[in-house]
């Protein structure tokens, strides 16, 4: 799959299932979630596009129909040379088994596209990038294996790896999703992330995962490199703007960005649309009104993520007593809540329940008394 204006291979790892965002992903994986009027998978498909890729390869294995109708409708005619989909689950048995092997399962694709190297993509987050430069970053570098970073406030980093690196940008230790992450040595409050983005080189790779029975980047692959001593980082500008959204919470608070300033922080994909009044004036709440969704009149909501499709009847409180709202919906530590139709559904036929007075049983003394 050798493009004409770069000598990459790409591939798009869109399999996993994102279960921290509970009832979003229960219909569909989490890269085809609504964000700001697109799908998760958008930010990163306009990246790829606008970065001149013009093919690519998407592993799909959780719940895949809807974001491969969506990919094939939306950016099929973006990259003209190509935009291939695989299911895990038809091209092995029992599907991949990681993101490393997602690539392995790929292998020969790769060696016959001859590319230098692979782009390795997420399809779920949000941020602006042109690839290019990283591209450019690895081959001046000659590392084997190139990994975008972000800087983030500590107390967030361990759900990440974690990186230290020189001066010079190469790698010195890598942690996967560490218990406490290390400190970035002259920001202590931050620490070096990464996004899970990595150019590296074809035949060091195809080596590897040919050698080994390695399944995952962040678990297996990375750890591997940073003892060989062949990664480097590459660092995006000082107000680079990149979101994980992987939690409720940070979900809601992203799209907030988005809606609420009227002014976002990155473009939003060509596909995207734009929101309506209702979904503006929910967002000065803290509220995202997902695709199909609606507050009543008098309703009032504050911090919640209403799913597609959720109806919020009239005069509804939600977002003021977390114990009642964890009674319905469900309530994250961050305090957000997250309402879905069906949670509306249970909570209306409760509360029609016809009222049952308490049974008390006659004792056997006055059954047989007077
Ligand atoms: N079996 C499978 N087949 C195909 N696609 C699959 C897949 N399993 C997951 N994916 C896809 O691969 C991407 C990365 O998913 P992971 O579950 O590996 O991310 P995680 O956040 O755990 O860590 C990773 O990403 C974070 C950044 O978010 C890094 O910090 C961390 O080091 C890194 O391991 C997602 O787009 C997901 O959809």
């Amino acid at each position: 799959m050798q493009s004409q204006t770069s000598p990459t291979f790409c591939v798009l790892l869109a399999g996993g299932q994102g279960s921290r965002l509970h009832e979003l992903t229960a219909m569909d994986c989490k890269p085809a979630v609504p964000f700001a009027g697109a799908r998760l998978v958008d930010f990163t498909m306009a990246n790829a596009a606008r970065s001149g890729l013009r093919q690519m390869l998407v592993a799909l294995q959780y719940r895949p129909q809807l974001l491969a109708r969506h990919l094939r409708a939306v950016w099929g005619p973006q990259f003209p040379a190509g935009l291939a989909l695989y299911d895990g689950m038809s091209v092995q048995p029992g599907g991949y088994r990681g993101t490393a092997d997602a690539v392995r399962a790929h292998l020969p694709d790769l060696t016959a596209s001859g590319a230098d190297e692979v782009l390795v993509l997420s399809a779920d987050h949000v941020y602006q990038m042109d690839y290019r430069a990283m591209l450019h970053r690895h081959r001046e570098s000659g590392a084997k294996l190139t990994v975008a970073v972000d800087e983030i406030p500590l107390a967030q980093a361990g759900r990440f790896g974690v990186l230290t690196a020189d001066a010079a940008g190469r790698v010195t230790a890598f942690d996967e999703k560490p218990r406490h992450p290390q400190p970035i040595a002259d920001r202590p409050t931050h620490a070096l992330v990464s996004m899970g983005i990595y150019v590296i080189d074809r035949l060091w790779l195809s080596d590897l995962l040919r050698r080994t029975d390695m399944d995952d980047f962040g678990q297996d692959v990375l750890p591997e490199a940073v003892a060989q001593g062949v990664v480097q980082v590459h660092r995006t500008g000082a107000d680079f703007y990149w979101r994980d959204v992987g939690t409720l919470d940070s979900y809601r608070l992203a799209q907030l960005d988005f809606l609420a300033t009227g002014t976002p922080p990155l473009l939003v994909p060509a596909s995207a649309h734009l929101p309506g009044r209702e979904v503006r004036r929910a967002a000065g709440q803290g509220n995202v009104l997902l695709p199909g969704a609606h507050l009543g009149r008098r309703a009032r909501v504050r911090q919640t993520i209403l799913a597609p499709g959720a109806m919020i009847p009239d005069g509804m409180v939600i977002g003021e007593d977390p114990d009642e709202d964890r009674r319905w919906f469900r309530v994250t530590p961050g305090g957000t809540v997250l309402v879905t139709q069906s949670m509306l559904a249970r909570r209306r036929a409760e509360q029609q329940r016809p009222c049952q007075l308490p049974f008390y049983p006659l004792s056997t003394a006055q059954t047989q008394g007077s």
